[in-house]
């Protein structure tokens, strides 16, 4: 069988590898328009920071890797159309060479692209967006410029907050904003995001909330102006982080796609069409705090379900167990976990329900030394009583495992009450007998 996957960033290859490690014997080939592979845009930050040196390591494949498991890698090579009815591809190499390949199966694993705000005066110079390798590179090399002292990063998701931070670490000005009253407003609810604010805020990052951007304004070329509903600022540059659209444009018309244009596809990442299966940003994925397919951008869904097709693919059924968008944040040191709904998410998807808060010492209370503060907040169905969503935020490292236990909750619809009595292990060095986590069950209304 001749196999095509589309898109050979993190969830074109973990399709392949699957493949390639499980079912030999087929002809795989891979295409990407991209130079690189497999760049993990969570250590742009980190590495943009300079919490890290060099973005080297920030790769964990390259096409050679593929090759020599048998695989034929184009790179720098744009799939233009698919006709779904012959099964053939049309392709355009970097030198505008075209050709075509035909395929048994196909895997379409083109991602997703920023959204670009169509102000008046967003193609001025001194504009940017961060999800490729490469639009990393060049805000590095604007922080690097002198001249680049002030810095308004518009979106305080998390891609905004991230870059906010590495910002004041290479010493800048910034101004971060939302449309929203607080940041993370898609992932935590206010009492929890408001934390992160006065942290923002006291490393010397201005925030302004609740403030639309409307214009860019410029001089010979470059930005030097922010305008929103609230004011105007003095700015030299400008980076965009308002959230993700599905890549998705091959399939236009011939598959079927969900509201925000993403590709439809089944718990086997089958698309409409049969023969053609939609891995990672491009696919839509379920969740199980909805109970419904929606749409959830992470690099940890893009493996999963990468995954999971080529499993499919391969011969052996496998049905994703779906997702609950577990996802997880670092600021100068302050953690914030959280995963299905916040209580104003699930209010938004129409769900009933109550909440139970709960903070305490991470460590027994008798340890006096690096012994943080931890906030619970857990999310549950009013009358099903299952459990929908979980929060935390600390500057304990260790609520980075603990959310995933909820993840499991929300996975096998656990109810509120059975993760009161649930077995949690106790060891001063680690947490207390009255775990915060099970009081905050026990605490539930
Ligand atoms: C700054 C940043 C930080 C992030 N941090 C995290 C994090 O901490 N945790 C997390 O889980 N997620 C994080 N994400 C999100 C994560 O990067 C994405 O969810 C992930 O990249 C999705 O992987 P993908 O393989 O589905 O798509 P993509 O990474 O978008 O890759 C799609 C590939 O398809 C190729 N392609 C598209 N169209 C075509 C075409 N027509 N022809 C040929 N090739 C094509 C592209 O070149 C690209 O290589 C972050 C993203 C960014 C930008
Ligand atoms: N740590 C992580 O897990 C991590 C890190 C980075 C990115 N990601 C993922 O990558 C994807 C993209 O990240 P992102 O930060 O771009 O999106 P996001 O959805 O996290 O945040 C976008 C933010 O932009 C704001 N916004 C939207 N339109 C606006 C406008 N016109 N003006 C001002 N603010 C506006 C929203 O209120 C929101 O807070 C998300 O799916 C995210 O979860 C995850």
């Amino acid at each position: 069988m001749k196999i095509v996957v589309i898109g050979t960033n993190h969830a074109g290859i973990a399709a392949a590898n699957t493949l390639l490690d499980h079912y030999p014997g087929h002809e795989i080939v891979m295409i990407d328009r991209n130079s690189n592979m497999s760049y993990l845009g969570c250590g742009t930050a980190i590495w943009v920071g300079r919490q890290i040196e060099k973005p080297d390591e920030l790769f964990y494949a390259k096409p050679e890797d593929f090759e020599a498991k048998g695989a034929k890698i184009l790179t720098e090579t744009e799939v233009t159309e698919i006709d779904f009815k012959q099964k053939v591809i049309h392709a355009k190499t970097k030198s505008g060479e075209t050709f075509v390949e035909t395929y048994d199966k196909l895997i379409l694993a083109t991602g997703s692209r920023p959204i670009i705000p169509k102000l008046p005066g967003h193609d001025l110079e001194g504009i940017h967006f961060l999800k490729l390798f490469q639009e990393g590179q060049a805000v590095d090399a604007e922080f690097a410029k002198p001249e680049v002292q002030r810095i308004a990063v518009i979106g305080a998701g998390y891609i905004g907050t991230e870059i906010a931070e590495a910002a004041k670490r290479r010493g800048k000005e910034v101004l971060l904003f939302d449309a929203e009253s607080t940041s993370l407003a898609s992932y935590y609810d206010e009492t929890f995001a408001k934390e992160m604010d006065q942290n923002l805020a006291h490393h010397g990052i201005e925030l302004h909330f609740g403030e639309l951007a409307t214009e860019f304004k410029g001089s010979d070329g470059r930005v030097t102006q922010i305008v929103t509903n609230k004011g105007a600022y003095d700015v030299d540059l400008v980076i965009n982080c308002i959230g993700f659209t599905a890549n998705s444009a091959l399939a236009k018309d011939n598959l079927a796609t969900f509201k925000n244009g993403a590709i439809k596809v089944d718990k086997h990442q089958q698309t409409s069409n049969p023969d053609v299966y939609a891995v990672g940003d491009v696919a839509t994925i379920y969740s199980n705090a909805l109970q419904d397919f929606t749409y959830i951008a992470l690099a940890s869904n893009a493996v999963r379900s990468g995954i999971v097709a080529g499993h499919n693919i391969g011969g052996t059924p496998l049905e994703a167990p779906g997702v609950q968008g577990s996802n997880g944040i670092s600021i100068f040191g302050f953690h914030m976990t959280s995963t299905g709904f916040s209580v104003k998410a699930a209010q938004k998807a129409g769900l009933e329900v109550a909440y139970s808060d709960f903070e305490d010492k991470q460590k027994a209370w008798f340890l006096h030394e690096d012994n943080d503060t931890v906030k619970i907040r857990i999310v549950y169905e009013k009358e099903s009583r299952r459990v929908v969503g979980a929060q935390l935020a600390s500057y304990s490292e260790i609520i980075a495992g603990n959310i995933n236990m909820f993840s499991l909750a929300i996975q096998d619809q656990k109810t509120i009450d059975e993760l009161a009595l649930l077995d949690l292990f106790f060891l001063p060095h680690f947490n207390s007998p009255y775990n915060y986590m099970t009081v905050a069950a026990l605490n539930a209304k």
